[in-house]
């Protein structure tokens, strides 16, 4: 479908969930990373495999946009896949995630939106650039940080606008090993925590037919990228201090902290005041599956009263050894058990509650969780969603599952990114 010098002429029409415009061509959807709806572009086609769609990068912009702007995001202009709407306003790119979130909880949750409207987005923060605390790049073999190039694995050296002031200062002096990934945090008092990440050995062998090799080369890098792995200290500590309230955490550099400065206060804050919203009142037993370092366990218990109810205990959820290590000596003297492991395997063995917090990585809980919980019958359950699809996906299931969502809000908690952080608050 390419015409001359490569490229092919594409009027784009809507905007998709994961950030791509949506155009038309030769009776196929044509999904364009880097355009905006109301755009013409010269594209070129990156994926033309399938019947039913290609996708597609936008080389040149024909007709602008009235929303677009210059990249905010050094990185992302030149290559990188951090920031990949850094070309668009910010309140239109929340726009955009709202339309887009809207189209999901319609499309895949089964939601009439007549009933409910979906939520507007919500900025975290009144400037785009300078929200992320944490962030890994990767060395080169030059010994020079950066992060990786949106198609390609070359590695991108200007800065990415989207990390907090001095997180990125002078990142090659600290002596990351060519071939490592150096992981950085900002602490509560805006010091800087700097780490080198040993990358493993994912050996290389080729068996069976090409295509199936390299799958299974991708899995093993991915396994090896998420197993454990040799840290080696280069500025600040291995625990980085992080507040909320009146509470403070040592999490380890490499441990589960939300990325964007202003993301757990505004997230607890919306948790605590829809669950005294939809009702919940007197003395009650709580999960916080998926916890992390129990930022949602600490302000359930510490708010609940002031809001008319009061959490007796709570059964906090996770499999990330340093965030979960974080929990238990912030809340060692509270009636919460912590449990390492998978929320699937451990979810039969709790105590019922009344309050389930659930708040998943990207791909969502899925359907089993989704029916446990249910099935458990909690009286209220706090979803939160860092992915539109699955979120939409798993709030359908509640839904399909006899709960009702009460209150939902949504949050632009990776700003210049597609991305959006939903939470819905559903009763029985
Ligand atoms: C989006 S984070 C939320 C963490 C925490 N609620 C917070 O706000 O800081 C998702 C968490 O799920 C954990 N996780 C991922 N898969 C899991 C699983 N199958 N069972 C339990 N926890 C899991 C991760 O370690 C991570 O801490």
């Amino acid at each position: 479908m390419t015409g001359t010098d490569g490229l092919v002429e594409l009027e784009v029409t809507g905007y998709a969930n994961g950030g791509a415009g949506i155009a038309r061509s030769g009776g196929r959807v044509v999904f364009v990373d880097g355009a905006l709806p109301g755009e013409t572009v010269l594209a070129a086609i990156t994926d033309d495999k399938h019947a039913a769609y290609a996708r597609a990068y936008a080389e040149k912009i024909v007709v602008a946009s009235e929303h677009r702007v210059e990249s905010a995001c050094p990185a992302a202009a030149a290559g990188a896949g951090c920031c990949d709407l850094s070309h668009v306003t910010g309140e239109h790119a929340r726009e955009l995630g709202a339309s887009a979130l809207a189209d999901v909880l319609r499309r895949i949750g089964g939601f009439s939106l007549d009933e409910l409207p979906a939520p507007a987005v919500e900025a975290l923060a009144p400037e785009s650039t300078g929200w992320r605390i944490r962030t890994r790049l990767a060395v080169g073999r030059d010994g020079r940080a950066g992060l990786r190039g949106r198609r390609s694995s070359t590695i991108i050296t200007e800065p990415c606008a989207a990390p907090v002031a001095g997180l990125l200062d002078d990142v090659d002096a600290l002596g990351a090993k060519p071939g490592t990934e150096l992981v950085l945090m900002s602490g509560a008092d805006g010091d800087r925590h700097a780490g080198e990440l040993e990358v493993l050995a994912t050996g290389g062998g080729r068996s069976g037919n090409q295509r199936g090799g390299r799958r299974r080369n991708a899995q093993r890098s991915r396994g090896a990228r998420s197993g454990p792995r040799a840290l080696r200290n280069l500025e600040g500590d291995d625990l980085v201090t992080h507040r909320v309230g009146d509470r403070s955490w040592e999490v380890p550099v490499t441990g589960f902290w939300q990325a964007h400065r202003n993301a757990p206060k505004t997230y607890v804050d919306a948790a605590v005041t829809m669950l005294a919203g939809v009702g919940v009142t007197g003395r009650v037993h709580a999960w916080d599956l998926y916890g992390g370092a129990g930022v949602f366990t600490a302000s359930i218990l510490d708010r609940g009263p002031a809001h008319g109810f009061e959490v007796t205990g709570v059964d906090l959820v996770d499999t990330d050894p340093g965030a979960l290590a974080a929990a238990e000596v912030t809340l060692a003297d509270d009636a919460v058990r912590i449990h390492r492991g998978a929320v699937a395997s451990t979810l039969p063995g709790l105590e019922h509650a009344q309050i389930v917090v659930s708040d998943p990585p990207r791909s969502g809980s899925g359907l089993a969780v989704v029916d446990a919980i249910a099935a458990a019958g909690p009286d209220a359950v706090v979803h939160v969603g860092c992915d539109a699809a699955s979120f939409a996906r798993d709030l359908g299931r509640f839904a399909a599952s006899g709960y009702r969502v009460r209150a939902w809000r949504a949050f632009d908690a990776f700003p210049m990114t597609h991305h959006i952080e939903a939470i819905a608050v559903l009763t029985r």
